[in-house]
């Protein structure tokens, strides 16, 4: 079985490191001219796997978009991450779930069992429960080839609070970064757990070389740049995934003018490898 790190890192060679968020807001439905229904939904998010998963090593689909509109909209969310990997994209679910230990195996039962309808090739996760409430999910990760992206120093001002909270030496951050390294040890090219890492964080003394993909949210709408992420990751940007959604959306609903955009994006953050 091949890991995800393993994937990833042929998909990156491939295809390049841009992440395109397949967000359908309600507002950019309405720019597209859409009403704020299940059918729109659908139009809006399969029209933008059209032009972008062909392209694109990772599509991440934010589970929240698609469960407002209840059971109609998770099946609109089921086709997204199936005709997604059909196109060759990895399929990276932003469902950021978290619990106790019990349940987070039910959550990788639903998203990173390849029998579930859901099931994706990674799922960010939250470890404000503790990262070990996570196991059951690092657990299905290597039974399954699948990754798992935790989040660490978001991009939201709110984070802070809590990420940079200290126990004694080391941050919040830092702990879940630790437990991280940990997981990746002596995978190659690139273990299978990584950390999301706004591009908006400004700087930080964590050690973000730790063996993993870097998902890095903020990029484009929030404001972050590529020289943002050059400073702020160093050496560990080889392994950065850019990630951006309102941005390339709203290019759309012309799938060559969207297919262009999530080209563009690509291109501006080649040097990130570099
Ligand atoms: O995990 C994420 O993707 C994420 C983490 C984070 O720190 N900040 C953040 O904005 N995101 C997600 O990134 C997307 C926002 O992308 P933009 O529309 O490009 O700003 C949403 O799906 C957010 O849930």
């Amino acid at each position: 079985m091949t890991t995800f790190g393993t994937r990833l890192a042929h998909a990156i060679e491939e295809r390049g490191r841009f992440c395109v968020g397949i967000d359908p807001h309600a507002a950019l439905l309405e720019e597209w001219g859409l009403a704020d229904d299940v059918a729109s939904l659908e139009r809006f998010a399969l029209t933008v796997v059209e032009a972008v998963a062909p392209v694109v090593s990772v599509v991440k689909p934010q589970s929240a978009f698609y469960e407002r509109f209840g059971s109609r909209g998770i099946a609109v969310l089921e086709r997204v991450v199936t005709e997604s990997r059909a196109a060759g994209a990895l399929v990276l679910m932003d469902a950021k779930r978290g619990d106790i230990g019990s349940t987070s195996q039910a959550y990788a039962d639903a998203y990173l069992d390849p029998t579930s309808p859901l099931a994706s090739d990674a799922l960010t996760a939250s470890p404000y429960l503790g990262f070990g409430s996570l196991d059951p999910m690092v657990d299905a990760c290597r039974a399954h080839g699948a990754g798992l992206f935790v989040l660490a120093l978001t991009s939201n001002k709110e984070g802070p609070e809590v990420q940079h909270a200290r126990d004694g030496e080391r941050t919040v951050a830092g702990t879940i970064l630790d437990h991280l390294r940990h997981a990746n040890a002596g995978a190659a090219p690139v273990g299978s757990f990584g950390a999301v890492v706004g591009a908006t964080i400004g700087e930080t003394a964590e050690d973000l070389d730790f063996n993993g993909p870097l998902l890095v949210p903020g990029y484009g709408a929030q404001g972050g740049t590529t020289a943002d992420m050059l400073r702020i990751f160093g050496s560990a940007a080889r392994w950065a995934l850019p990630s951006s959604s309102r941005e390339v959306l709203r290019a759309g609903p012309d799938v060559t003018t969207l297919r262009d955009a999530a080209r563009r994006g690509n291109d501006a953050v080649h040097e990130l490898g570099a």
